[in-house]
């Protein structure tokens, strides 16, 4: 699903090039849920945002949804296939009603009418919004916005989610309502990137990646991060409750 292989991006900072991805090699398969984490500014949305096209990379190879995104048509191609949700509700919206942001999404996809209501009634339905489709977007709440988000992909048909610290402005419910959308949908066959700076949803992940400074420097699972690497205690990370616990059970055996 994604293929990198020294993947490096930079942005222009006046004269100078700002190096932000500095060879990155990754390989996530179709179905994998995946954690992605690391401090701020370490380059994480770049990243995912280099995976759906929105980056131009600098130099190294990315294949992603089986497309070589060093070709601009491909960029604009995978758009389609590998969509985002971002941190922040407000940001993503287009129509002023869920059933017109849908809508905006699939124009240009050559659907008739009768086929593009049933597929948003659908997707709406999936993501519970359906009794809001033709109410205000302004007067969504956060979490039902990130749904909607979540609903705009589905209907575009989307093989991977990247869900940019998607819950990170929600409160707990919101937070719980979103982790459980993306896990269903995840179960379902969609290929989930989660990136996160929350311990308890790390814990939770078969894989994760950390970043610091533009690299991976862990590719693996909770466990081994937890228990046996110093990674968490150099980056500063509280570890979450579950494994404190664990931890301090070791200590009494
Ligand atoms: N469009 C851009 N132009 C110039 N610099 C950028 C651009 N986007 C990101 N950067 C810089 O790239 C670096 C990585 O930013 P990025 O947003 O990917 O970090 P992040 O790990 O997602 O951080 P956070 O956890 O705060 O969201 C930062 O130094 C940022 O200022």
């Amino acid at each position: 699903m994604i293929q990198t292989h020294q993947l490096t991006l930079s942005f222009r900072d006046g004269q100078r090039r700002l190096p932000v991805l500095q060879g990155v090699t990754i390989h996530i398969e179709q179905g994998e849920w995946v954690a992605l984490t690391g401090p701020n500014g370490c380059g994480k949305s770049a990243l995912i945002r280099t995976f759906n096209g929105l980056n131009v990379p600098s130099g190294g190879s990315l294949i992603a949804a089986g497309l070589d995104l060093r070709s601009p048509s491909h960029r604009s191609a995978v758009k389609q296939k590998i969509q985002l949700v971002f941190q922040n509700p407000e940001s993503q919206t287009v129509g002023s009603t869920p059933f017109e942001d849908i809508a905006f999404g699939l124009e240009n996809r050559g659907l008739s009418r009768t086929e593009m209501g049933e597929r948003i009634k659908r997707v709406l339905q999936k993501v519970g919004l359906a009794h809001k489709a033709e109410h205000e977007v302004s007067t969504l709440s956060g979490g039902e916005r990130q749904r909607l988000a979540v609903a705009s992909c589905l209907a575009l048909e989307a093989e991977m989610i990247l869900f940019d610290e998607a819950t990170s402005m929600l409160d707990p419910a919101g937070r719980r309502d979103i982790l459980a959308l993306a896990k269903e949908l995840w179960q379902q066959g969609t290929t989930v990137l989660w990136v996160t700076q929350r311990m308890e949803e790390l814990a939770e992940s078969p894989r994760i990646l950390v970043m610091e400074s533009g690299k991976i420097i862990y590719d693996g699972d909770p466990r081994t991060l937890f228990y046996s690497s110093t990674l968490p205690e150099t980056l500063g990370w509280q570890p979450p409750p579950v494994v404190r616990i664990g931890r301090l059970l070791q200590t009494q055996d």
